[in-house]
């Protein structure tokens, strides 16, 4: 995060749920984020290793404001999202008296502001949290839409709660430091938001595929706001995720999949780019969607280097995996599609054969690669 001061101002995106909370997107927002914390007594501050320097100076500038300030890091990436873990953390907050006037600051990627918006969900029943994502991936959906959760045997996400933040500051200086890896799997999700509901993010990025990855470029500065106002919209809607909010899960049934075959040693937007040109080819032949928005697809997923085809053996199991997507009703898969270009739709109990068909498109001849990237 630059220290330096602001010389744009801010963007601010309003999120319009129950408790409106903004999205503020900009450069150097330290003084910013001291004022969020101004009415609390204690703050503590989540944050993973790689963000070290960076939460040592939001605690500095907030204890210079009078603030009992405590930087607690967490293990880095999925390892932070354990039970064990937010019991440390459970431990923490008791020791440093933080109370229901306190706030709880995440500091880093999407398993950060998981782990601390669902520590923050459940101490004394609820308390502030305010995020600071620090991937593009925690930009564009993570910090966004107050879905908290760790990870447990039973999988991925299954212990959570809706808990949303009383604010989320996006520096983007804090994207030259992302790995390349994190920005591209960040994209899939940027993707997503353009084939949902803004096609001016694809006429983006076509325009510039190099230049949507430049961590310190203003294209980049455009998609966050764009995908941040997409999941902005659709949460405000519904936060709970009873129909509108599934259409964020573009991609991600058989994207869901393909993670836990691989273990999770694909990065999230890897997987669900496989996953959003597999949902594209099954609208095709089910004759919902327009060639041209399915081939669009694979075109602007791969021009950013996701992959856009998987094992050609792995459908037995990919089947299997999908059965206990959290969409499902009844025992029937449902997926969503689009219907056109910006047109999320469901399909309910697809037909196997087209499921079939669908997935050869996006297989034939493939084999695992077992190296890449992303992986
Ligand atoms: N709650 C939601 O709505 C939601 C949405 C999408 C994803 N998620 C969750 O988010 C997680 C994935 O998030 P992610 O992709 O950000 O992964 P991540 O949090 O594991 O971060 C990826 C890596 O980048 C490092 N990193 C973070 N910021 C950095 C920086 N500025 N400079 C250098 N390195 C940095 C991290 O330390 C980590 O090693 C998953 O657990 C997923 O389930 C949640
Ligand atoms: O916010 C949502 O809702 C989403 O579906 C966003 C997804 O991109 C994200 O991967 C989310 O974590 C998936 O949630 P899950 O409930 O399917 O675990
Ligand atoms: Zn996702």
């Amino acid at each position: 995060m630059s220290t330096e001061p602001n010389t744009n101002e801010p963007v601010v995106v309003e999120v319009r749920s129950e408790a409106p909370y903004p999205v503020i997107i900009g450069r150097g927002l330290l003084p910013e984020i001291i004022e969020a914390c101004a009415s609390s007594r204690t703050v503590a501050i989540f944050y993973q290793p790689p963000l070290a320097q960076t939460a040592e100076a939001v605690r500095e500038q907030l204890e210079a404001a009078g603030i009992n300030a405590h930087r607690i890091e967490i293990p880095d990436a999925e390892a932070g999202k354990d039970l064990a873990v937010a019991g440390f953390c459970w431990d923490v907050l008791g020791k440093i008296g933080v109370n229901r006037k306190d706030t709880i600051v995440s500091l880093g990627g999407g398993a950060a502001t998981d782990l601390a918006g669902f520590v923050a969900a459940t101490w004394m029943r609820g308390v502030r949290v305010i995020h600071i994502p620090t991937t593009l991936l925690a930009m564009v959906d993570a910090a966004v839409g107050g879905k908290t959760g760790i990870n447990t045997d039973a999988g991925k996400n299954l212990v959570g709660s809706f808990h949303e933040p009383a604010a989320v500051f996006i520096d983007t200086a804090t994207l030259e430091t992302v790995p390349r890896n994190e920005l591209i799997s960040g994209m899939a999700e940027v993707v997503k938001c353009g084939f949902i509901a803004d096609p001016e993010i694809l006429d983006l990025i076509e325009g510039d595929p190099e230049a949507a990855l430049d961590p310190s470029g203003d294209l980049i500065v455009e998609l966050i706001r764009r995908s941040v106002q997409v999941k902005a919209d659709v949460v405000g809607q519904d936060l709970k995720e009873s129909g509108l909010r599934e259409i964020l899960n573009y991609g991600h049934t058989l994207g869901h999949a393909v993670e836990r075959r691989e273990q999770y040693r694909w990065r999230h937007g890897a997987a669900i780019s496989v996953g959003m040109c597999f949902v594209a080819e099954l609208a095709r032949f089910a004759g919902r969607l327009d060639d041209a928005t399915a081939d669009r697809h694979a075109a602007i997923l791969s021009s950013i280097g996701l992959p856009t085809d998987y094992d050609e053996d792995a459908f037995p199991r990919l089947l299997e995996l999908m059965a206990g997507d959290k969409k499902n009703h009844s025992g029937f898969l449902r997926l969503v599609v689009l219907d056109g270009l910006g047109k999320p739709a469901r399909m309910e109990a697809p037909d196997q054969m087209l499921m079939t068909a669908a997935y050869a498109a996006i297989s034939e001849g493939r084999k695992p690669s077992g190296g890449g990237i992303l992986l």
